[in-house]
């Protein structure tokens, strides 16, 4: 071909290309936005775009399209800025958000807000940082004059931040992100949105052998030197049996942890320190990465399964032959993790890629540790807890490749997987599955199960508890069933007790109170003395924060309210002070009654710090430890407390729900739960799942190795049918029990639930919006379908009164998809009103 044969393009050719684009913001569409001609070949469909919106604001968005026609109600802006050449949200992601906006009833920008980490979603107010680990003159990558530009803005001072503007000042230029982004990429700076995520790396200390010892040579003359000291001669042979110089002399570089050294108990500390002195070792500071890169953790095999593991492995492997979703119900400790180890290692065998999805309070370190042995650097793990630099880190893994397998909280199915061919959930009953504010309200059990059926994956889901509904889609054969019924190894399922609580209130000797008995009953107290002196451990459940759940003077009645929720304040002894549980608000304690004036100020009921302490008092020799939401606040508290009750060093752990789940503790022979009725008598039509669950689940963290456990339940009400389920550990009767009661009164699994909560700061104001959405919702859907409004048992929080609307629907697709649009629109018609301006709606799809 000639080359002036190449065709100049005349104006009249020129295509212009329109891209249509995802805000992270709650807009109810999308907006287009105009391609600057010479830049129509970068546009790139799931990449990041810089646009204006409004008169000020400069977002990052998604482009969802491209396309060639020009919006009609308005003259669409020009995209200031391409970020990225490649995609950052892939086109299954896309095709799976907007099936969640639609699901869900939220708009796709709601979707992408919550899915992309916020170092993702670049915005006027983000900030860069220099790397703690870059250093100028030992950087691999060289840098443009621009990039070297900013690294000199960044280098004045130590932990210097700027903001973008300031970045674009420094440059001279507005068309500054491409810059940043290759600088994020070269590791030479980080992004963070709030102060507080400024990256604080974690270093540890490292000790080398100094680099004219690392010869053999060398190394045979410093031996004989040291022949007269034994301590440090013992020091030097551990660093090298640890890493072995002679045989590669690179190893020596990465050195060894010194704390290998100094905490050994065969070792002397002050040995390691002679050497270091003496310029023998030398020390330096390593940032560690949450993701080991080169450190390969040694692979280790899995164990291997048992007979029954293996046959529930087979019965599943034989089902995702038909059958692309499947339950393994297996009881508590019966080794569900170790055949979804196998399953996952299988998986990437055959060259897929896999989740495996965890509750939060589940993803411990015990587990994740447990995962990286066997699959070394190729497992990417997604928790809340971590920071945002992290959560970019395994999204641009899981994009790259470099994770194939990713353990992760609910959040991890918004990853950008694009060949999955195994989704685990673990403990799919899970409430915190599910998102309740903001929206996008979804359940991550739903979104894997769409996800698997997008990317053809299988789907496994465990539980020894499973919900009702995936329990009648296996019972209905569309799902595949697997049952475990014994556990691992030796040890059977606990000895289950009950012990009626009415028979403990007499009062003791003299008509004094006695002791604080009246949350513990003399069996419990007993038993746990017993296991005690055995040097076994115990857990105690309480399902409530706080010291006592109440206080109320006894004179003329009066309880302490929180001023802007419906509820009383909760006592909490540790702070001395009062505090709602839905706000936060805390206020001091009265030293009198306020209303009388009375001292009689009198605690009511028992919250987990009420009974560590009275436990304290009864058996001091224990040593009690607490978990709730007030002791695991801080970073590492929760992992501390697990620790700590894992090596022993605690006898009793105390807490709420959050010692009921998946927490595996071989020498725990005992689980009190202190009061099962409060979760029993609950106004929802889950709350006998729940409670059914709840208890099982405890249960089971009893006598899981070895030694039968004990369980011991108190209750006021021995009689009520779910005891005697629980005890006897018969699944299967429990649901039949609860189907038919779901069947009668028309609950999931045999309707759908929408439910719409209306917020408002008067109650009026909620009440009369409630009425008029419900009138519209009946005259699209009938009288049947709709119920309420009503104003919920918690009635006002954080100064909103609620009323609640709930929509039952029939379980048809078609009928489905038609009743969620004519909900919207009476949704939308109710916000456009003026009278209502004052409103808020949330609507909820299955909630839970
Ligand atoms: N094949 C095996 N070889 C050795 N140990 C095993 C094996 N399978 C399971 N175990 C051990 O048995 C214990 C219980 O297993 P695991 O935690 O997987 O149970 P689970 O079914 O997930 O229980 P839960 O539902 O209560 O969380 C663990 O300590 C685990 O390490
Ligand atoms: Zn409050």
């Amino acid at each position: 071909m000639l080359p002036d044969s190449e065709p100049t393009p005349a104006a009249a050719d020129r295509v212009t290309l329109f891209a249509d684009v995802v805000l992270p913001l709650p807009l109810p569409k999308l907006y287009t936005y105009r391609v600057p001609y010479e830049l129509n070949d970068q546009v790139v469909v799931g990449g990041r775009v810089l646009v204006q919106f409004g008169a000020k604001k400069t977002l990052s968005c998604i482009v969802a399209a491209v396309h060639e026609t020009a919006p009609k109600d308005y003259q669409a802006k020009y995209i200031l800025e391409f970020i990225d050449d490649a995609p950052v949200v892939t086109q299954p992601q896309l095709k799976l958000f907007r099936w969640i906006a639609e699901y869900y009833l939220c708009t796709l920008g709601e979707v992408i807000n919550a899915a992309l980490p916020s170092a993702l979603k670049l915005s006027s107010e983000s900030r860069v940082q220099l790397h703690p680990a870059y250093k100028r003159d030992e950087h691999p990558y060289p840098l443009s004059e621009q990039e070297e530009k900013i690294v000199d803005a960044l280098s004045t001072e130590e932990g210097k931040a700027l903001t973008f503007s300031e970045v674009g000042e420094v440059l001279g230029i507005s068309s500054f992100h491409k810059v940043i982004k290759s600088l994020m990429q070269k590791d030479v700076i980080f992004l963070f949105e709030h102060i507080a995520d400024k990256f604080t790396p974690k270093v540890v200390k490292k000790v080398r052998l100094a680099h004219h010892f690392v010869s053999e040579a060398a190394l045979e003359s410093l031996f004989e030197q040291l022949a007269a000291k034994a301590k440090q001669l013992d020091v030097l042979m551990r660093y090298i049996q640890r890493v072995p110089v002679y045989q590669n002399e690179h190893l020596n570089h990465r050195g060894l942890e010194k704390a290998a050294l100094t905490s050994s108990p065969h070792l002397s500390p002050s040995a390691v320190n002679t050497l270091i002195k003496n310029g023998v070792l030398e020390q330096f500071d390593q940032i560690v990465s949450r993701f080991p890169m080169d450190d390969d953790p040694k692979q280790q095999m899995p164990f291997a399964l048992s007979e029954g593991q293996l046959t529930a492995r087979n019965e599943v492997l034989d089902h995702f032959q038909q059958k692309d979703i499947v339950l393994l119900h297996g009881v508590t400790g019966s080794g569900k993790t170790e055949i979804y180890i196998d399953l996952i290692k299988n998986a990437l065998e055959g060259g897929g890629q896999v989740l495996y999805l965890l509750p939060e309070i589940a993803l411990t370190a015990q587990i994740v540790t447990r995962l990286m042995r066997v699959f070394g650097t190729r497992l990417g793990v997604y928790h809340s807890k971590f920071s945002d630099n992290e959560r970019v880190e395994v999204w641009n893994g899981v994009l790259s490749g470099r994770f194939q397998v990713v353990v992760g909280v609910r959040s991890a199915v918004f990853l950008p997987f694009d060949n999955l061919s195994l989704i685990v959930v673990d403990e799919e009953h899970e409430s915190s599955y599910k998102q309740y504010d903001p929206a996008p309200r979804y359940n991550a059990r739903e979104v894997a199960l769409m996800m698997g059926t997008f990317q053809g994956a299988k789907i496994l889901l465990g539980s020894a508890t499973p919900s009702v509904e995936t329990y009648y889609q296996c019972r209905a054969g569309r799902w595949g069933l697997v049952t475990l019924t014994k556990r691992f190894g030796e040890a059977g399922l606990p000895d289950i007790e009950l012990i009626d609580t009415r028979r403990n209130q007499s009062p003791g000797a003299n008509g004094q109170p006695k002791r604080p008995t009246h949350n513990f009953t003399p069996e419990l107290t007993a038993a746990i003395e017993g296991r005690l002196e055995q040097k076994e451990q115990v857990i105690l459940f309480q399902n409530r924060r706080g010291y006592s759940p109440f206080i109320t003077c006894l004179d003329c009645g009066w309880i302490p309210k929180c001023k802007s929720c419906a509820v009383s304040l909760s006592y909490h002894k540790h702070a001395h002070e009062l505090r709602c549980h839905y706000c936060g608000h805390h206020d001091q304690m009265p030293r009198e009654c306020p209303a009388c004036g009375s001292m009689a100020l009198r605690m009511m009921g028992f919250g987990t710090e009420r009974i560590e302490d009275d436990l304290k008092i009864m058996l001091p020799q224990a040593m009690v430890q607490r978990m709730d939401l007030d002791t695991t606040r801080a970073k590492n508290a929760y992992q501390q407390i697990i620790s700590d009750f894992e090596q022993q060093r605690t006898n009793v752990l105390v807490g709420t729900q959050m010692v009921t789940k998946g927490l595996d503790f071989g020498n725990v022979s005992l689980v009190g739960i202190i009061n099962a009725d409060s979760i029993i008598h609950y106004p929802d039509f889950r709350a006998h799942e729940r409670a059914y669950q709840m208890f099982v689940q405890v249960s089971g963290r009893a006598g899981r190795k070895g030694k039968k456990g004990k369980v011991i339940i108190q209750t006021g009400d021995p009689q009520q049918p779910i005891f005697d389920k629980v005890m006897r550990n018969d699944y299967v009767q429990f649901y039949e029990y609860e189907l038919e009661q779901r069947r009668e009164h028309l609950y999931p699994p045999f309707a759908r639930v929408i439910k719409i909560t209306v917020k408002h700061v008067e109650e009026r104001g909620a009440q009369e919006t409630a009425i008029s959405l419900v009138q519209e919702l009946v005259e699209r859907l009938g009288r049947e379908a709709v119920l309420g409004p009503e104003a919920p048992y918690i009635f006002r929080i954080r100064n909103f009164y609620l009323q609640e609307i709930t929509i039952k629907l029939s379980r048809e697709h078609t009928v489905l998809k038609h009743a969620k649009a004519q909900i919207l629109e009476s949704i939308n018609l109710i916000k456009a009103a003026k009278d209502f301006k004052g409103a808020r709606i949330a609507v909820d799809v299955d909630p839970m």
